[in-house]
C-alpha cells in the first residue's frame, strides 16, 4: 500500500475510536443545519429533516429514513453532503447507512445503488454489505470482475482496470478507456468501484458520469455552493467520470472539469476516465483537457470477436438459469446469436433477456426457429452496412493519427499511408463510387483513390506490415 493510504488509514482509525461515543444527536442537529446552508431549504425540509439519526460505530453513521426509496434517494443525492459536513464538524464517517423505519425489526436496508439505466430495480446485492458508502450511489451490483468475460479485445482494458482496483501506488494517471457502444466500459468502471470498496472500505470512491458532473456543477453554480462543490469532488481519493464526450462544446463545465482533474492528480489521487473515441478526437473538447486525458494510460475496448460474444453469452446463461431453472438452450443458438449480432454487447444481452422471458412464458425450449420468432427485429437492425465513417476512425486510430489529418491535405508518408489504406477499405468493403469516397475524404479526385486501392493492393503481397494491419482493421470493422 502506498505511503499516503497508509497514513490516512491510521488517522482514520485513531479519530474513529474517539468519536465514536462523541457524535450525538445534538451535534447532528448542528451539522444538519450546515448542510441547509449548502442544498438550500426547500430540499432540506424534504430530505434532510426527516433523517433521524442513530449512531455513529466503526465509521458508519446511521439514519432511520420512512422507507427505502427515501433512504435511496437521499444517498444518491445529498450523501456527498452528509457525509462532508460530519467530516467537517469533526467526524471521522467513511460511510452512511440508511435503514427503512418499517423493515428495522428485520434487517437494516442499505442506501443501495440505484439500476443502471438498463439494470434490473434496484436492491441490495444478495450478500452485499448492509451499508453502502454515499458516494457508491449508481453503481450496479452486476458489474463485477467476476462477471466481467475477459478476451483478446478487452484483455488490456481489462488488466489495466484491474491494476487500479488493487488500489496501491497510482502509477499512471488518469486510465483512459475507450471504445464503441456497449463494449464495458461503464461495467469495467463499477466492476474498479466496487473492488476498491471491498478491498479499502477507508477509501472514498466517486463514480458518476459526465452528464452528472455537469448537473451537480450547474446546480451548485445556481445556488452559490461552489466551496462545497469543490471540496466535494476534492476529497475524493478515486475519481471515476464515465462517458467524457459529453462535457465537449461545454465550455465552463469542461474548466471546472479541468481544475478538479489537476487538483486531483496534484495530489495523486487516481483519476479513471471513460469515452466513446481516443480524446485527440474529441472534437469541441480543450486541448488542455484533451492533452491530460492523454497523459495516463490510454486503453482500447475493440470490438468483441466471436469467441468473446459466445463466452459472455454463455457467462450470461449461466446466471439465467437460476431464474429460469429448467429452461432448455438447444445447441448452437448461442453461436448463431454471437454470429449474427455483433457490434454491441448491450444488444446481445438484451437478445438473450428477451428469448430467455419468452420461452419461459410459453413453456418452450430455445431452438433457433424461436430466436428467428422473437428476436426478428433485433435481427433485422444487426444486419449493419460499414460506413465510410467508422472505416476512418477506425484507421485513425489505429495508425494513432487524427481524423483530421487523415482526411486533410498533409502528404508525408505517416498520413498519406493510412490514407491510402482507408480509401482501400472504402472501397472493398463498402459499395460506394471511386467519386464519392474521393469525396469523403477531404474532396480528392476519383484517380486518387483509384492510385490508392492500386497501391494497396501491390502492397499487400510484399509487406507484411501492411497486410496484417488490413487483416486487423477488416476483421474490426466486422465484428
Ligand atoms: N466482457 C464483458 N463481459 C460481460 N458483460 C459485458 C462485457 N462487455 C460488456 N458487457 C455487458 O454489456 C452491457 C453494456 O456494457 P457497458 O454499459 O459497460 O458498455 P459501455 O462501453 O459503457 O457502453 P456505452 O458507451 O454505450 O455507455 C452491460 O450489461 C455489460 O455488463
Amino acid at each position: 500500500m502506498g505511503r499516503q493510504a497508509g497514513q490516512r488509514a491510521v488517522r482514520c482509525n485513531e479519530t474513529i475510536e474517539g468519536q465514536d461515543e462523541r457524535m450525538t444527536n445534538e451535534k447532528w442537529q448542528t451539522v444538519r443545519e450546515d448542510i441547509k446552508g449548502a442544498i438550500g431549504a426547500g430540499a432540506w425540509k424534504t430530505w434532510i429533516e426527516p433523517l433521524k439519526f442513530g449512531e455513529v460505530k466503526g465509521g458508519v453513521a446511521s439514519f432511520t429514513v420512512p422507507t427505502t426509496f427515501f433512504g435511496n434517494y437521499v444517498s444518491q443525492n445529498f450523501g456527498e453532503h452528509i457525509l462532508y459536513q460530519l467530516r467537517r464538524s469533526g467526524e471521522s464517517v467513511e460511510r452512511l447507512n440508511f435503514g427503512a423505519a418499517a423493515n428495522l425489526r428485520n434487517q437494516p436496508v442499505a442506501a443501495s445503488a440505484p439500476a443502471a439505466p438498463e439494470a434490473a430495480p434496484a436492491a441490495p446485492a444478495p450478500g452485499a454489505p448492509s451499508s453502502a458508502p454515499a458516494s457508491n450511489a449508481g453503481l450496479d451490483p452486476r458489474y463485477t470482475f467476476e462477471r466481467f468475460v475477459v478476451g483478446k479485445p478487452n484483455e488490456l482494458a481489462h488488466a489495466a482496470a484491474r491494476r487500479v482496483a488493487e488500489g496501491g501506488e497510482v502509477t499512471f494517471n488518469p486510465l483512459f478507456l475507450y471504445g464503441g457502444n456497449g463494449l464495458g466500459k461503464t461495467h469495467l468502471m463499477h466492476a474498479i468501484a466496487h473492488e476498491l470498496r471491498a478491498r479499502s472500505p477507508e477509501k472514498v470512491v466517486l463514480y458518476l458520469s459526465a452528464e452528472q458532473f455537469m448537473y451537480r456543477f450547474i446546480s451548485a453554480l445556481r445556488e452559490k455552493r461552489m466551496f462545497d462543490f469543490k471540496q466535494m469532488f476534492r476529497a475524493v481519493d478515486v475519481l471515476m467520470v464515465d462517458d467524457v464526450q459529453f462535457i465537449a462544446g461545454k465550455d465552463s463545465t469542461q474548466e471546472e472539469f479541468f481544475h478538479t482533474f489537476n487538483a486531483l492528480v496534484d495530489s495523486r489521487k487516481q483519476i479513471v476516465i471513460s469515452g466513446d473515441r481516443l480524446p485527440g478526437d474529441m472534437k469541441d473538447m480543450e486541448e488542455r483537457i484533451r492533452s491530460r486525458l492523454q497523459c495516463g494510460l490510454v486503453v482500447d475496448l475493440h470490438p468483441t470477436d466471436f469467441e468473446l460474444r459466445v463466452g459472455i453469452l454463455q457467462s450470461k446463461v449461466e446466471h439465467y438459469r437460476e431464474q429460469y431453472p429448467g429452461l432448455q438452450i438447444r445447441e448452437g443458438v448461442l453461436e448463431f446469436l454471437a454470429h449474427r449480432i455483433s457490434n454491441n454487447v448491450r444488444v446481445l444481452e438484451g437478445a438473450l433477456t428477451r428469448l430467455f422471458a419468452f420461452a419461459s412464458l410459453v413453456g418452450r425450449e430455445i431452438t433457433l426457429d424461436l430466436v428467428q420468432d422473437c428476436l426478428s427485429d433485433i435481427l433485422r437492425a444487426s444486419d449493419r452496412k460499414i460506413s465510410i465513417d467508422e472505416i476512418q476512425r477506425k484507421v485513425s486510430d489505429h495508425y494513432n493519427i487524427r481524423l483530421s489529418d487523415l482526411i486533410g491535405p498533409k502528404r508525408l508518408r505517416h498520413y498519406a499511408r493510412p490514407r491510402q489504406v482507408a480509401m482501400y477499405l472504402s472501397k472493398t468493403m463498402t459499395n460506394r463510387s471511386l467519386p464519392e469516397i474521393g469525396r469523403r475524404f477531404g474532396g480528392r479526385d476519383h484517380t486518387t483513390v483509384i492510385h490508392a486501392v492500386k497501391r494497396i493492393e501491390e502492397l499487400k503481397g510484399k509487406d507484411a506490415q501492411i497486410a496484417e494491419d488490413l487483416e486487423l482493421l477488416r476483421r474490426m470493422l466486422e465484428a
